[in-house]
């Protein structure tokens, strides 16, 4: 007899998950958000109360397609996905989202024609909809673009497009602009026996593709790259993230005047974050001193009470050098690990070390990469240690439900010649540097795990 393929069981998980999910709607009397809904903060809410029920099913529809999908055409989606970006790169540089938002014609540099090309591109991924032939409007996919500026204020001033906006466009102009450059030299930077097994951003593709060889950050400072910089600060600010912040660590339990440093904490969209529910604390954000005094400044002249009131303060200090603060609670991180090759980290986390007190633990906010394999576990006792493992026939680590991390692990290969780290190769930078692993929280996507760890 034959034996039956995975379709059926796919079909199952899909059905009994969506069941799970509508049934939670209807208890609670509302409605999951379709494609053509509003991006609202309410919607968003519901999607984020459900996300565990839906890892499995997003994970099943992308198996079901991986089986059923023709050899050809599924090739030709991953050999093609670049032009993903490209398409998202263009509408957002023609404001694209805000120009329907506002629906009516507008001036664009962009020739019409080819503009709907990309366009209906894009809506066969989801992004925008075609209401009539060449005809588009947004849809909750493509609201994500939206800065909520008038287009006559972002055109009167593009370079201050993406002050005080959500950060998704400004991540999308990063991606489709220096990013997008240095991966068209991914594979000259692997193979070039001078640069093949180095581990120093100042040799990562993107460096290959502008002529330079400098870290990442040293590189956003060079005159012509204004804009540049002050886009990704946007880009990090804009990505909140909140259960990665707000949830896990217990900061009501921090006493009254804590210091929580924020080390290479950009914008400081983080440490605002805390401040709103955690006023007992004392926020320090400290980053490379052209990045900590533009965050001062914007922060100010915005008129944020929490920056004006001193609770979060900006602070110049290369993280590098010696931990000027030595009475902190907490010295936390997020993205930084990930920007560093493990001889770099070390000097990072050795340099916290020494300024830590005994008290003082160590949040690191960054993507942990899970095996697609089953887990040996080896991190059962620590709390949080084990990741979850997907039911067969699923892939052991979600697929596509779960792979946020893993397109920012091959991403930061390419912009500092770095990689995502599993929690085995965490634990060996801590080890290293005389901190000890006490415990992880996980949140559903896209949020980051916390890492949590106390001097040894
Ligand atoms: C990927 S961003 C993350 C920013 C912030 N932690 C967040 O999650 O939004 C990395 C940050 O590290 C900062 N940085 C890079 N090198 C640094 C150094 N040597 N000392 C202090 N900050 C640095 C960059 O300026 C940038 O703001």
């Amino acid at each position: 007899m034959l034996t039956s393929s995975d379709l059926p069981a796919l079909l199952r998980i899909i059905t009994n998950g969506i069941t799970a999910i509508e049934s939670s709607c209807t208890q609670r009397g509302i409605r999951y958000p379709s494609l053509d809904d509003s991006l609202t903060p309410e919607s968003l809410a519901i999607q984020e109360s459900l996300a565990e029920e839906a890892l499995p099913v997003i994970a099943a529809a992308h198996q079901v397609m991986a089986t059923l999908m023709s050899s050809r055409s599924f090739h030709q989606k991953i050999i093609y996905g670049s032009q993903q970006s490209v398409a998202i790169g263009v509408a957002e540089a023609g404001h694209v989202a805000e120009i329907l938002r506002e629906a009516g014609p507008k001036p664009t540099a962009l020739s019409p024609r080819k503009l709907s090309h990309y366009l209906r591109f894009l809506t066969t991924l989801h992004v925008f909809k075609e209401i009539s032939p060449d005809v588009f409007a947004n849809n909750r996919r493509s609201a994500v673009l939206d800065t909520g500026k008038s287009v006559k204020e972002i055109l009167a001033d593009p370079d201050a497009k993406y002050d005080g906006a959500p950060g998704a466009a400004a991540i999308t102009g990063t991606n489709s602009d220096e990013f997008l450059k240095g991966a068209g030299h991914t594979v000259d930077t692997l193979l070039d026996p001078a640069t093949s097994h180095s581990q120093e951003s100042a040799d990562s593709p993107l460096q290959r593709a502008f002529g330079k060889k400098m870290d990442l950050f040293a590189w956003y400072e060079l005159p012509g790259n204004e804009l540049r910089l002050r886009r990704f600060g946007h880009a990090m600010r804009g990505v909140q993230l909140k259960a990665s912040i707000l949830g896990g660590f217990d900061w009501a339990a921090l006493l009254q005047g804590s210091v929580v440093v924020d080390v290479g904490g950009g914008f400081g969209g983080l440490d605002l974050e805390l401040a709103k529910d955690h006023k007992h604390l004392q926020y320090i954000c400290q980053d490379r001193p052209q990045v900590a005094e533009q965050a001062n400044k914007m922060w100010r002249d915005q008129g944020n009470q929490d920056v004006i009131s001193g609770v979060v303060k900006f602070q110049p200090h290369d993280f590098f050098g010696p931990q000027p603060v030595k009475n902190a609670a907490v010295f936390y991180m997020r993205y930084i690990l990930h920007d560093w090759s493990d001889a770099h980290c070390i000097e990072i986390l050795t340099q916290l070390r020494a300024s830590a007190t005994p008290d003082t633990k160590l949040v690191v906010i960054d993507a942990l990469l899970q095996n697609n394999c089953l887990s040996d576990g080896k991190w059962k006792h620590i709390p949080g240690g084990e990741a979850e493992v997907a039911p067969a026939p699923l892939l052991p680590n979600f697929g596509i439900a779960k792979s946020d991390e893993a397109y920012v692990d091959i991403l930061v290969m390419t912009v500092t010649n770095t990689q995502e780290r599993t929690l085995d190769e965490v634990n060996t930078l801590l080890e290293a540097t005389g901190w000890k692993l006490e415990r992880v929280h996980r949140f559903p996507p896209p949020s980051l795990p916390q890492v949590v760890a106390i001097p040894v």
